[in-house]
């Protein structure tokens, strides 16, 4: 049987590239940049199969022009706001994601942020760093403790309820705002909130883990911030779109919230140039599932689906 043609667009871990090369007629971008527009429409025409990352956009109108060759998208990634799912559904392309693998490494992250934020870790790191660590006073850089702390999750999901697993080790008081109610056995003793603004009301500490949709644009907007209470510490490992950015400056610099973890922005790479002066806001380059284990597990989880779909078997995570 002739191999399936699969390209691979970004340099995934050496395991899953190593495991692809064997099973597949295997193009990989060495170049690790992210795949264009046009890169794609050309793909289509070559390849049975494309392993994406989330900075590769299935748009409406580039999924339009695509050939008939594509079978498969199967993301490296829980995320899929990145592929239009209708229009890669419409010409018959099956789409699969990541689930499950990466939900450990991005709580961990969310923990970090939230941890950083809310005990300084950028301008502490800085001061001792650059050498200007001069004087200690008992009101020196005095944060925000967690233990104990009330925490607002809102997206109850798989991250979400990784994220509420550990913070349970910090006797955090677990709130949570989903679209549904968890049975108790996903809830494992949080306080369901009907409501955003109910959740909103009583977060001291919220983290943000539900997908980008149309719904969720802009979910953190100015009339939000302004129900979290004063000093609260908002993280996002979720998507940049969630967090209208300007908003949250401005609750960062009138002083109503106390800092910010953010995984995520809404321009990605670069981020947001406003925040780079505020040492309130703790910064990492969307790194949430970046650990080795995790890379290998994501890239195994893709190549399965893509096994599961050319075996005639309906793959594990077809969205
Ligand atoms: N920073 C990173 O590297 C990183 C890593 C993994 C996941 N993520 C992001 O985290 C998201 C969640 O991943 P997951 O595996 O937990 O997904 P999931 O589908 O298991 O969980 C998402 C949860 O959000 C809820 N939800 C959906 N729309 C909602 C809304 N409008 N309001 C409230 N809740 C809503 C869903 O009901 C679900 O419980 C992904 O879509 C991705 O964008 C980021
Ligand atoms: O959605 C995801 O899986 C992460 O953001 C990494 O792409």
């Amino acid at each position: 049987m002739t191999r399936k043609r699969l390209w691979i667009t970004r340099r995934l871990s050496d395991a899953t590239l190593k495991r692809a090369a064997r099973d597949y007629d295997v193009v990989i971008n060495h170049q690790d940049t992210p795949g264009t527009a046009e890169e794609l429409i050309a793909a289509s025409a070559e390849f049975d199969a494309i392993i994406p990352c989330h900075s590769e956009h299935f748009c409406a109108d580039v999924v339009a022009r695509f050939s008939d060759r594509l079978r498969i998208v199967a993301n490296h990634s829980v995320g899929v706001d990145h592929c239009d799912l209708p229009a890669l559904k419409e010409r018959g392309i099956a789409i699969t994601n990541t689930p499950d693998v990466l939900s450990d490494a991005t709580a961990e992250l969310a923990m970090l942020l939230m941890l950083g934020a809310a005990r300084h870790a950028v301008a502490g790191d800085r001061i001792v760093r650059t050498g200007a660590w001069d004087s200690w006073s008992p009101a020196f850089m005095v944060g925000k403790q967690v233990t104990g702390a009330r925490l607002g999750i809102i997206g109850m999901g798989r991250v979400g309820r990784a994220f509420a697993a550990k913070a349970r080790g910090f006797d955090m008081d677990i709130h949570y705002y989903n679209r549904t109610e968890l049975a108790p056995d996903l809830a494992q003793g949080a306080t369901y909130h009907g409501s955003v603004e109910s959740l909103l009301s009583i977060a001291d500490f919220l983290s943000l883990h539900c997908p980008a949709t149309a719904e969720t644009t802009n979910l953190m907007n100015q009339e939000r911030f302004a129900l979290l209470p004063q000093g609260a510490v908002i993280v996002n490992t979720a998507r940049g779109a969630l967090v209208d950015e300007t908003a949250l400056l401005d609750a960062l610099t009138q002083d109503h919230l106390a800092a910010a973890g953010l995984d995520c922005f809404q321009v990605e790479p670069g981020g947001n140039p406003a925040f780079a002066t505020h040492d309130n806001i703790f910064m990492l380059p969307h790194i949430g599932s970046a650990t080795r284990q995790t890379r290998d597990a994501m890239g195994f989880r893709a190549l399965d689906n893509l096994d599961a779909f050319f075996a005639g078997k309906t793959p594990g995570d077809l969205l």
